[in-house]
């Protein structure tokens, strides 16, 4: 199977569990992989026929920046969720990282799969 990917969407939010962090914004930093076939867009050469990278990039950031969020696994749920109901993928995985959470660490986060059904 073949795999749209975008890797380190950069989205500036209100997210943390600590009631400093609900005033301020911090970067979470999202990889995104859907898997599909490429095989109909590429052939084709029409973009209606590709999971256009450039409309999920815009989906999912609304989608994070829409109220604030505690946990960076509710962020990964509700990304998943919403590549599944809005794009034509059967198998999402998504990684929320939170770099800086952890200053002793280059980067903190989650990843998961979901799929379909
Ligand atoms: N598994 C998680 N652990 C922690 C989270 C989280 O979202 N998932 N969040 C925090 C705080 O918000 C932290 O990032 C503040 O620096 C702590 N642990």
């Amino acid at each position: 199977m073949d795999t749209v990917f975008i890797k380190k969407l950069c989205i500036d939010t209100v997210i943390g569990v600590y009631e400093w962090e609900k005033s301020i914004q911090q970067r979470l930093e999202l990889d995104l992989e859907l898997q599909c076939d490429t095989r109909q867009a590429a052939a084709s050469d029409d973009i209606r026929q590709a999971l256009d990278y450039s409309v999920i990039a815009t989906e999912v950031t609304e989608l994070v920046q829409r109220e604030p969020i505690e946990l960076i696994e509710t962020v990964a749920e509700r990304v998943a969720a919403l590549l599944l109901q809005n794009f034509k993928t059967c198998r999402v995985q998504v990684s929320v990282s939170k770099p800086g959470a952890v200053p002793t660490a280059e980067t903190v986060g989650v990843r998961i799969v979901r799929e379909a059904g």
